[in-house]
């Protein structure tokens, strides 16, 4: 579903903020995407979802390159930044309304998802108000709702958990669980590795930039706990 090869971004003058980074998520699968604060997350999130340019490498999505297929790679993808620029002077419906015509879900279609999302996400009673006037959690799930109304193959997450209260954050691993199973792929970054643990079939870790372990949650995790293995890998790194 998503392939990254061999993936570097320089912001200029020859430091690179990710460096040869190879992380391929199939169809089925959570992937948690971890590090330390500047690891390079959300610079990779960012250049798999089309909205930064990258320095080497290939990113696919669905079989579409971002660079040169971007209409069909952005198509079959939702990316929901870490802060989502939300248009404050809008009610919350007029909001997801416009999501719905840019991506032109029929008016069926718009009625039924944003019922089932808000319902799910307690936002429904909110949503004739000003966006300027919500809370931080509640622009977090104004924006996932209008992530998932697009029922899009793959999720592209940073940081989603924060400012979640524990119903909402609750729905999200049901949601994102129910769009695995009905064969989507979720990739997303979070410092939260009690989340990352129990939900992520897979784990990449990054660590300035270079990707340090990836695979299957329970082989990385043996043992110990994921905090503990986090840790040893960061502190052996650092020791290198
Ligand atoms: N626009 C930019 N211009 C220059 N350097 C940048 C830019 N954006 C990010 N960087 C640098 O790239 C590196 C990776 O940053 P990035 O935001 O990708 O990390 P992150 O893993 O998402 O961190 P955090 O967990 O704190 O959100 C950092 O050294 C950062 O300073």
């Amino acid at each position: 579903m998503l392939k990254i090869d061999g993936f570097s971004k320089s912001y200029g003058a020859g430091r690179y903020a990710v460096r040869d980074l190879t992380l391929h998520v199939a169809p089925g699968e959570i992937y948690g995407f971890l590090g330390h604060n500047g690891a390079g997350k959300s610079t990779t999130l960012r250049a798999v979802a089309g909205v930064l340019d990258f320095t080497e490498g290939e990113i696919t999505v669905g079989g579409h390159s971002i660079r040169t297929q971007p209409v069909e790679a952005k198509r079959i993808m939702a990316f929901l930044p870490d802060n989502p620029d939300l248009y404050d002077f809008m009610t919350g419906i007029r909001y997801l309304n416009f999501i719905a015509d840019v991506y032109g879900i029929s008016s069926a279609d718009r009625t039924a998802r944003i019922a089932r999302y808000a319902d799910a996400f307690e936002l429904t009673k909110d949503l004739g108000g000003a966006i300027g006037g919500y809370s931080h959690g509640m622009k977090q799930k104004l924006a996932l709702i209008s992530a998932f109304i697009r029922q899009p193959r793959l999720l592209i997450l940073d940081e989603p958990f924060v400012g979640l209260d524990p119903a909402a954050a609750y729905t999200l691993k049901t949601m994102l669980r129910e769009l695995c199973d009905e064969g989507g792929a979720v990739f997303f970054s979070t410092h939260v590795l009690e989340v990352a643990e129990k939900l992520c079939d897979k784990l990449a870790i990054l660590r300035a930039g270079r990707l340090i372990e990836a695979g299957p949650t329970a082989e990385i995790v043996g043992r110990s706990n994921l905090e503990e293995v986090f840790l040893q890998l960061e502190r052996e790194e650092a020791a290198q």
